[in-house]
Protein backbone atom coordinates (compact mmCIF):
# COMPACT_ATOMS: atom_id res chain seq x y z
CA UNK A 1 0.00 0.00 0.00
CA UNK A 2 1.99 3.94 -1.31
CA UNK A 3 1.75 6.36 1.59
CA UNK A 4 1.64 9.92 0.84
CA UNK A 5 5.65 10.32 1.39
CA UNK A 6 6.40 7.22 -0.98
CA UNK A 7 8.45 8.90 -4.24
CA UNK A 8 6.21 8.67 -7.54
CA UNK A 9 7.82 8.47 -10.76
CA UNK A 10 8.03 12.02 -12.08
CA UNK A 11 4.98 12.77 -14.48
CA UNK A 12 4.37 15.75 -17.05
CA UNK A 13 1.05 17.29 -15.69
CA UNK A 14 -0.13 19.94 -17.60
CA UNK A 15 -2.85 22.59 -15.31
CA UNK A 16 -5.41 24.37 -17.46
CA UNK A 17 -6.27 27.50 -15.73
CA UNK A 18 -3.95 30.05 -13.61
CA UNK A 19 -6.65 30.99 -11.21
CA UNK A 20 -6.58 30.68 -7.56
CA UNK A 21 -7.21 26.71 -7.83
CA UNK A 22 -5.15 25.87 -10.30
CA UNK A 23 -2.10 27.82 -9.33
CA UNK A 24 -2.26 26.21 -5.50
CA UNK A 25 -2.85 22.55 -7.43
CA UNK A 26 0.28 23.29 -9.32
CA UNK A 27 2.43 24.13 -6.83
CA UNK A 28 1.29 20.92 -4.87
CA UNK A 29 2.40 18.97 -8.26
CA UNK A 30 5.68 20.96 -8.00
CA UNK A 31 6.58 19.70 -4.54
CA UNK A 32 6.12 16.53 -5.64
CA UNK A 33 8.87 16.78 -8.04
CA UNK A 34 6.65 16.60 -11.57
CA UNK A 35 7.07 18.68 -14.43
CA UNK A 36 4.34 21.04 -14.47
CA UNK A 37 3.13 23.08 -16.85
CA UNK A 38 0.68 25.98 -16.13
CA UNK A 39 -1.37 27.29 -18.90
CA UNK A 40 -3.51 30.37 -18.97
CA UNK A 41 -5.24 32.22 -22.26
CA UNK A 42 -2.83 35.15 -20.63
CA UNK A 43 0.23 33.61 -20.92
CA UNK A 44 2.82 33.12 -22.49
CA UNK A 45 3.27 28.90 -23.51
CA UNK A 46 1.13 27.90 -26.28
CA UNK A 47 -2.16 24.99 -25.55
CA UNK A 48 0.24 22.99 -28.03
CA UNK A 49 3.41 23.34 -25.95
CA UNK A 50 1.36 22.70 -22.81
CA UNK A 51 0.10 19.47 -23.84
CA UNK A 52 3.12 17.86 -25.73
CA UNK A 53 3.72 14.61 -24.71
CA UNK A 54 1.90 15.28 -21.68
CA UNK A 55 0.56 12.67 -18.74
CA UNK A 56 -1.97 14.60 -16.94
CA UNK A 57 -4.11 17.29 -17.97
CA UNK A 58 -5.98 19.04 -15.42
CA UNK A 59 -9.16 21.49 -15.79
CA UNK A 60 -8.91 24.19 -13.08
CA UNK A 61 -10.61 27.08 -15.27
CA UNK A 62 -14.25 28.15 -14.35
CA UNK A 63 -17.50 26.76 -15.34
CA UNK A 64 -17.94 29.23 -17.80
CA UNK A 65 -14.50 28.91 -20.47
CA UNK A 66 -14.63 24.77 -19.96
CA UNK A 67 -16.49 24.42 -23.25
CA UNK A 68 -14.27 27.10 -25.16
CA UNK A 69 -11.43 25.53 -23.49
CA UNK A 70 -12.36 21.98 -24.50
CA UNK A 71 -12.93 23.20 -27.58
CA UNK A 72 -9.08 24.62 -28.44
CA UNK A 73 -8.23 20.90 -26.99
CA UNK A 74 -10.31 19.00 -29.68
CA UNK A 75 -8.45 20.56 -32.31
CA UNK A 76 -4.82 19.56 -31.08
CA UNK A 77 -3.11 16.55 -30.30
CA UNK A 78 -2.38 14.80 -27.44
CA UNK A 79 -1.56 11.62 -26.12
CA UNK A 80 -4.82 9.49 -25.52
CA UNK A 81 -3.13 8.04 -22.33
CA UNK A 82 -3.30 11.33 -20.83
CA UNK A 83 -5.83 11.10 -17.98
CA UNK A 84 -7.86 13.87 -17.64
CA UNK A 85 -8.59 15.53 -14.55
CA UNK A 86 -11.74 18.37 -13.83
CA UNK A 87 -11.67 20.22 -10.72
CA UNK A 88 -13.94 22.81 -12.21
CA UNK A 89 -17.04 22.92 -9.75
CA UNK A 90 -20.10 24.07 -11.99
CA UNK A 91 -22.87 23.37 -14.33
CA UNK A 92 -23.00 24.36 -17.81
CA UNK A 93 -26.23 26.57 -18.13
CA UNK A 94 -26.67 25.00 -22.22
CA UNK A 95 -26.60 21.23 -21.29
CA UNK A 96 -27.04 21.01 -17.74
CA UNK A 97 -24.00 18.63 -18.02
CA UNK A 98 -21.38 19.04 -14.45
CA UNK A 99 -17.68 20.17 -16.25
CA UNK A 100 -16.69 16.03 -16.21
CA UNK A 101 -19.35 15.01 -18.38
CA UNK A 102 -18.97 17.23 -20.80
CA UNK A 103 -14.75 16.60 -20.94
CA UNK A 104 -15.86 12.90 -21.35
CA UNK A 105 -18.09 13.36 -24.42
CA UNK A 106 -15.44 15.21 -25.96
CA UNK A 107 -12.80 12.52 -25.16
CA UNK A 108 -14.44 9.40 -24.71
CA UNK A 109 -11.29 7.67 -25.17
CA UNK A 110 -9.57 9.49 -22.18
CA UNK A 111 -9.55 8.68 -18.82
CA UNK A 112 -11.98 11.29 -16.77
CA UNK A 113 -11.12 12.18 -13.10
CA UNK A 114 -12.70 14.31 -11.22
CA UNK A 115 -10.80 15.99 -8.38
CA UNK A 116 -13.29 17.96 -5.74
CA UNK A 117 -13.12 18.37 -1.61
CA UNK A 118 -13.27 20.77 1.01
CA UNK A 119 -10.17 22.87 -0.60
CA UNK A 120 -10.01 26.38 -0.14
CA UNK A 121 -7.50 27.33 -2.33
CA UNK A 122 -5.74 29.85 0.07
CA UNK A 123 -5.36 27.62 3.44
CA UNK A 124 -3.55 25.02 0.60
CA UNK A 125 -1.36 27.65 -0.62
CA UNK A 126 -0.48 28.64 2.79
CA UNK A 127 0.43 24.93 3.22
CA UNK A 128 -1.77 24.03 6.03
CA UNK A 129 -3.09 20.22 5.98
CA UNK A 130 -6.27 19.40 3.50
CA UNK A 131 -7.83 16.24 2.36
CA UNK A 132 -9.43 15.84 -1.20
CA UNK A 133 -11.34 13.19 -3.34
CA UNK A 134 -10.43 11.84 -6.31
CA UNK A 135 -13.16 9.74 -8.36
CA UNK A 136 -13.35 8.02 -11.53
CA UNK A 137 -14.92 4.95 -13.15
CA UNK A 138 -11.29 3.79 -14.05
CA UNK A 139 -10.47 3.15 -10.51
CA UNK A 140 -6.15 2.97 -11.87
CA UNK A 141 -6.63 6.32 -13.48
CA UNK A 142 -8.18 8.05 -9.96
CA UNK A 143 -5.25 6.02 -8.14
CA UNK A 144 -2.03 7.81 -10.79
CA UNK A 145 -3.60 10.96 -9.76
CA UNK A 146 -3.85 9.89 -6.04
CA UNK A 147 -0.43 9.53 -6.00
CA UNK A 148 0.68 12.39 -8.17
CA UNK A 149 -0.68 14.94 -5.81
CA UNK A 150 -0.58 12.76 -2.26
CA UNK A 151 2.00 14.61 -0.08
CA UNK A 152 1.94 14.92 3.96
CA UNK A 153 0.21 17.88 3.73
CA UNK A 154 -2.24 17.41 0.56
CA UNK A 155 -4.11 13.76 1.28
CA UNK A 156 -6.45 12.14 -1.36
CA UNK A 157 -8.57 9.31 -1.37
CA UNK A 158 -9.77 7.81 -4.20
CA UNK A 159 -13.83 7.08 -5.46
CA UNK A 160 -15.54 5.13 -7.78
CA UNK A 161 -18.96 7.83 -7.89
CA UNK A 162 -17.33 10.27 -9.71
CA UNK A 163 -20.91 12.14 -10.58
CA UNK A 164 -21.80 12.24 -6.45
CA UNK A 165 -17.83 13.68 -5.57
CA UNK A 166 -19.02 16.31 -8.27
CA UNK A 167 -22.02 17.21 -7.28
CA UNK A 168 -21.49 17.27 -4.21
CA UNK A 169 -18.74 20.43 -5.08
CA UNK A 170 -20.83 21.65 -7.19
CA UNK A 171 -23.81 21.99 -5.29
CA UNK A 172 -22.64 23.46 -1.69
CA UNK A 173 -21.60 26.45 -3.28
CA UNK A 174 -25.15 27.36 -3.62
CA UNK A 175 -25.49 26.76 -0.10
CA UNK A 176 -22.39 28.53 0.74
CA UNK A 177 -24.17 31.40 -0.17
CA UNK A 178 -27.55 30.94 1.99
CA UNK A 179 -24.80 30.45 5.22
CA UNK A 180 -23.03 33.79 3.58
CA UNK A 181 -26.39 35.60 4.17
CA UNK A 182 -27.45 33.45 7.42
CA UNK A 183 -24.25 35.41 8.81
CA UNK A 184 -24.39 38.30 7.13
CA UNK A 185 -27.77 38.94 8.62
CA UNK A 186 -25.87 37.68 12.45
CA UNK A 187 -28.87 34.94 12.73
CA UNK A 188 -26.68 32.60 14.94
CA UNK A 189 -24.99 29.54 15.15
CA UNK A 190 -28.41 27.58 15.83
CA UNK A 191 -29.27 29.26 12.71
CA UNK A 192 -26.38 28.35 10.35
CA UNK A 193 -26.19 24.99 12.02
CA UNK A 194 -29.71 24.09 10.94
CA UNK A 195 -29.44 25.53 7.34
CA UNK A 196 -26.48 23.33 6.68
CA UNK A 197 -28.10 20.24 8.15
CA UNK A 198 -31.15 20.98 6.28
CA UNK A 199 -28.95 21.52 2.67
CA UNK A 200 -27.40 18.37 2.91
CA UNK A 201 -31.02 16.74 3.07
CA UNK A 202 -31.37 18.86 0.39
CA UNK A 203 -28.35 18.52 -2.06
CA UNK A 204 -28.78 14.38 -1.63
CA UNK A 205 -32.17 14.81 -2.87
CA UNK A 206 -30.97 16.19 -5.90
CA UNK A 207 -27.42 14.87 -5.90
CA UNK A 208 -29.62 11.08 -6.13
CA UNK A 209 -31.64 12.11 -8.61
CA UNK A 210 -29.09 13.22 -10.78
CA UNK A 211 -27.36 10.02 -10.01
CA UNK A 212 -25.11 10.18 -7.41
CA UNK A 213 -24.13 7.68 -4.71
CA UNK A 214 -25.85 8.44 -1.47
CA UNK A 215 -23.18 7.63 0.50
CA UNK A 216 -20.42 10.13 -1.59
CA UNK A 217 -22.64 12.54 -0.40
CA UNK A 218 -21.38 12.51 3.43
CA UNK A 219 -17.77 12.34 2.20
CA UNK A 220 -14.94 14.93 2.22
CA UNK A 221 -16.63 16.44 -1.39
CA UNK A 222 -19.87 16.42 0.10
CA UNK A 223 -20.72 17.01 3.57
CA UNK A 224 -16.89 18.07 4.09
CA UNK A 225 -17.08 20.76 1.74
CA UNK A 226 -20.14 22.05 2.65
CA UNK A 227 -18.82 22.48 5.91
CA UNK A 228 -15.55 24.46 4.90
CA UNK A 229 -17.48 26.74 2.63
CA UNK A 230 -20.31 27.41 4.53
CA UNK A 231 -18.38 28.19 7.96
CA UNK A 232 -15.65 30.02 6.10
CA UNK A 233 -15.40 34.31 4.98
CA UNK A 234 -12.70 32.42 2.72
CA UNK A 235 -14.99 31.14 0.21
CA UNK A 236 -16.31 33.53 -2.43
CA UNK A 237 -19.83 32.22 -2.59
CA UNK A 238 -19.81 33.05 1.18
CA UNK A 239 -18.59 36.46 0.54
CA UNK A 240 -21.45 36.69 -1.64
CA UNK A 241 -24.26 35.60 0.38
CA UNK A 242 -22.76 37.96 3.16
CA UNK A 243 -22.73 41.13 0.85
CA UNK A 244 -26.18 40.11 -0.42
CA UNK A 245 -27.21 40.26 3.44
CA UNK A 246 -25.94 44.03 3.83
CA UNK A 247 -28.20 45.05 1.03
CA UNK A 248 -25.60 45.57 -1.78
CA UNK A 249 -26.66 44.52 -5.41
CA UNK A 250 -25.28 40.93 -7.32
CA UNK A 251 -23.47 43.43 -10.37
CA UNK A 252 -21.09 45.16 -7.30
CA UNK A 253 -20.31 41.89 -5.11
CA UNK A 254 -19.21 40.44 -8.29
CA UNK A 255 -17.20 43.29 -9.58
CA UNK A 256 -15.44 43.76 -6.46
CA UNK A 257 -15.02 39.77 -5.78
CA UNK A 258 -11.53 38.34 -6.10
CA UNK A 259 -12.28 35.54 -8.46
CA UNK A 260 -14.99 33.01 -9.56
CA UNK A 261 -17.98 32.40 -7.53
CA UNK A 262 -19.28 29.62 -9.31
CA UNK A 263 -22.63 29.19 -7.29
CA UNK A 264 -24.03 32.45 -8.80
CA UNK A 265 -24.55 30.45 -12.27
CA UNK A 266 -25.01 26.94 -10.30
CA UNK A 267 -28.08 28.32 -8.84
CA UNK A 268 -29.40 29.56 -12.00
CA UNK A 269 -28.91 26.08 -13.47
CA UNK A 270 -30.00 24.33 -10.65
CA UNK A 271 -33.15 26.00 -10.32
CA UNK A 272 -34.10 25.06 -14.18
CA UNK A 273 -33.38 21.34 -14.03
CA UNK A 274 -35.36 21.15 -10.23
CA UNK A 275 -38.30 23.07 -11.48
CA UNK A 276 -38.07 20.39 -14.92
CA UNK A 277 -37.25 17.67 -12.92
CA UNK A 278 -39.79 18.62 -10.11
CA UNK A 279 -37.57 18.07 -7.23
CA UNK A 280 -38.08 20.31 -4.29
CA UNK A 281 -35.16 22.57 -3.64
CA UNK A 282 -36.48 24.98 -0.46
CA UNK A 283 -33.21 26.18 0.31
CA UNK A 284 -31.94 26.72 -3.07
CA UNK A 285 -35.17 28.57 -4.32
CA UNK A 286 -34.46 31.44 -1.79
CA UNK A 287 -31.35 31.68 -2.83
CA UNK A 288 -32.27 32.02 -6.62
CA UNK A 289 -35.15 34.27 -5.85
CA UNK A 290 -32.22 36.49 -3.66
CA UNK A 291 -30.02 36.69 -6.27
CA UNK A 292 -32.57 37.42 -9.03
CA UNK A 293 -33.56 40.59 -6.83
CA UNK A 294 -36.80 38.87 -6.47
CA UNK A 295 -36.64 38.88 -2.69
CA UNK A 296 -34.36 40.41 0.37
CA UNK A 297 -32.21 38.35 2.42
CA UNK A 298 -35.00 38.84 5.28
CA UNK A 299 -37.99 37.73 3.66
CA UNK A 300 -35.62 34.59 2.05
CA UNK A 301 -35.33 33.73 5.71
CA UNK A 302 -38.68 34.09 6.73
CA UNK A 303 -39.56 32.22 4.07
CA UNK A 304 -38.05 29.08 4.65
CA UNK A 305 -39.01 29.46 8.54
CA UNK A 306 -42.55 29.67 7.44
CA UNK A 307 -43.36 26.58 5.26
CA UNK A 308 -45.39 24.00 6.11
CA UNK A 309 -44.59 21.74 9.49
CA UNK A 310 -43.48 18.55 8.93
CA UNK A 311 -41.69 15.76 10.04
CA UNK A 312 -37.66 15.77 9.72
CA UNK A 313 -37.14 13.07 7.01
CA UNK A 314 -40.22 14.39 4.48
CA UNK A 315 -39.29 17.16 2.11
N1 LIG B 1 -10.29 28.66 -5.37
C1 LIG B 1 -10.66 27.58 -4.72
O1 LIG B 1 -10.54 27.54 -3.49
C2 LIG B 1 -11.24 26.42 -5.42
C3 LIG B 1 -11.83 26.56 -6.66
N2 LIG B 1 -12.41 25.48 -7.27
C4 LIG B 1 -13.05 25.60 -8.57
O2 LIG B 1 -12.05 25.82 -9.55
C5 LIG B 1 -12.56 26.66 -10.61
C6 LIG B 1 -11.65 27.86 -10.76
O3 LIG B 1 -11.69 28.56 -9.54
P1 LIG B 1 -10.58 29.66 -9.17
O4 LIG B 1 -9.25 29.26 -9.64
O5 LIG B 1 -10.76 29.94 -7.77
O6 LIG B 1 -11.12 30.88 -10.04
P2 LIG B 1 -10.30 32.10 -10.62
O7 LIG B 1 -11.32 33.13 -10.97
O8 LIG B 1 -9.19 32.46 -9.69
O9 LIG B 1 -9.67 31.50 -11.96
C7 LIG B 1 -10.46 31.09 -13.03
C8 LIG B 1 -9.58 30.57 -14.11
O10 LIG B 1 -10.38 30.19 -15.23
C9 LIG B 1 -9.83 30.79 -16.41
N3 LIG B 1 -10.83 31.03 -17.45
C10 LIG B 1 -12.05 31.59 -17.31
N4 LIG B 1 -12.68 31.63 -18.50
C11 LIG B 1 -11.82 31.09 -19.41
C12 LIG B 1 -11.86 30.86 -20.81
N5 LIG B 1 -12.94 31.20 -21.51
N6 LIG B 1 -10.80 30.28 -21.40
C13 LIG B 1 -9.72 29.94 -20.68
N7 LIG B 1 -9.60 30.15 -19.36
C14 LIG B 1 -10.64 30.71 -18.74
C15 LIG B 1 -9.28 32.09 -15.89
O11 LIG B 1 -8.39 32.63 -16.84
P3 LIG B 1 -8.10 34.20 -16.88
O12 LIG B 1 -7.30 34.49 -15.66
O13 LIG B 1 -7.38 34.35 -18.16
O14 LIG B 1 -9.45 34.89 -16.85
C16 LIG B 1 -8.59 31.62 -14.62
O15 LIG B 1 -7.38 30.98 -14.89
C17 LIG B 1 -13.99 27.03 -10.18
O16 LIG B 1 -14.88 26.16 -10.82
C18 LIG B 1 -14.00 26.80 -8.69
O17 LIG B 1 -15.28 26.47 -8.19
C19 LIG B 1 -12.38 24.24 -6.70
C20 LIG B 1 -11.78 24.05 -5.49
C21 LIG B 1 -11.16 25.13 -4.75
O1 LIG C 1 -14.70 25.00 -3.51
C1 LIG C 1 -14.07 25.63 -2.71
C2 LIG C 1 -13.49 25.02 -1.51
O2 LIG C 1 -13.60 23.63 -1.53
C3 LIG C 1 -13.86 27.08 -2.91
O3 LIG C 1 -14.99 27.73 -2.52
P1 LIG C 1 -15.34 29.16 -3.15
O4 LIG C 1 -15.39 28.95 -4.63
O5 LIG C 1 -16.66 29.51 -2.53
O6 LIG C 1 -14.25 30.08 -2.73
Amino acid sequence: MATASDSTTSAIVTILGAGAWGTALAGLAQARGHQVRLWSRRGELSLEAALDKTDLVLSAISMKGVPETIERLQSLSFPTSAILVSATKGLDPATRWTPAQIWQAAFPDHSVVVLSGPNLSDEIRRGLPAATVAASHQLAAAQRVQTIFSSDRFRVYTNTDPLGTELGGTLKNVIAIAAGVCDGLQLGTNARSALITRALAELIRIGTHLGGNPETFFGLSGLGDLLATCTSALSRNYQVGYALAQGQPLSQILQKLQGTAEGVNTTNVLIDLASREAIPVPVSHQVYLLLNGKITAQQAVEALMERDLKPENKE
